[in-house]
């Protein structure tokens, strides 16, 4: 499948959820993850704010704030499809951005790449090799380029994908959590 249908698929498979399905996988993966050595030990992590049928970050970051983490999350710049962390301290320093997301204000500092510890990275479909499928937007292929901390993503066993397409730009995440635990 070319990643425009898997994109599709990916959907299907999140929107098949039932609500109670969806609320026990989120609490799982907030579990697995927070229960992690690379959790624990990060002080500072980049992290997005999830829209759509993305797993929800709002408590994942408020657990870090609970645990003094830094928490940044990213700005991107359309025109040359880049992306810049900014720490946030609340929810009140968010806007909307691209794309209806929201991003931190202009008012947030700005936080340099070799300051993240860890990078909670989104995606709609994984595979084995760590691979990943996003929006298509290639802003994390471009970010982690020269990104030298540690990733990872927290997906559904459903959004599990043998054979994602992979191109040579695209940077496979370190780490992935599913509902059931660390995988691969
Ligand atoms: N929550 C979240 N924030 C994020 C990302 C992400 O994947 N998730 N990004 C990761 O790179 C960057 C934004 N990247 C994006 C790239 C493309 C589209 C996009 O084309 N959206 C379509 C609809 C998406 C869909 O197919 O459902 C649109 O709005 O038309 C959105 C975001 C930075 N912030
Ligand atoms: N390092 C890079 N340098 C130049 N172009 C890139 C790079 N990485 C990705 N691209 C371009 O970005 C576009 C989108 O890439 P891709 O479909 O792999 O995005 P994605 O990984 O699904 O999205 P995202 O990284 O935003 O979550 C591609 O057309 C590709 O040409």
């Amino acid at each position: 499948m070319d990643k425009r249908s898997l994109r599709l698929e990916a959907k299907r498979r999140l929107g098949n959820m039932s609500e109670e399905q969806r609320k026990d996988v989120q609490a799982q993966l907030e579990t697995n993850l927070i229960q992690s050595t690379l959790w624990k030990s990060a002080s500072c992590v980049g992290i997005t704010i999830s829209y759509g049928l993305e797993w929800n970050t709002n408590s994942v970051i408020e657990k870090a704030w609970d645990c003094h983490k830094t928490v940044s999350v990213p700005k991107v710049n359309p025109a040359d499809s880049s992306m810049a962390f900014y720490r946030i301290t609340s929810f009140q320093d968010l806007e909307e951005g691209y794309k209806g997301i929201l991003e931190p204000k202009s008012s947030c500092v700005f936080i340099p790449k070799d300051n993240l510890d860890l990078l909670i990275v989104p995606g709609l479909l994984f595979d084995k090799d760590h691979h990943r499928l996003g929006y298509g937007g290639g802003f994390y292929d471009r970010f982690l380029q020269d990104y030298m901390g540690k990733t990872i993503a927290l997906a559904a066993e459903a959004q599990l994908y043998q054979g994602i397409p992979s191109d040579t730009y695209d940077i496979p995440i370190q780490h992935l959590i599913t509902e059931v635990g660390f995988r691969y």
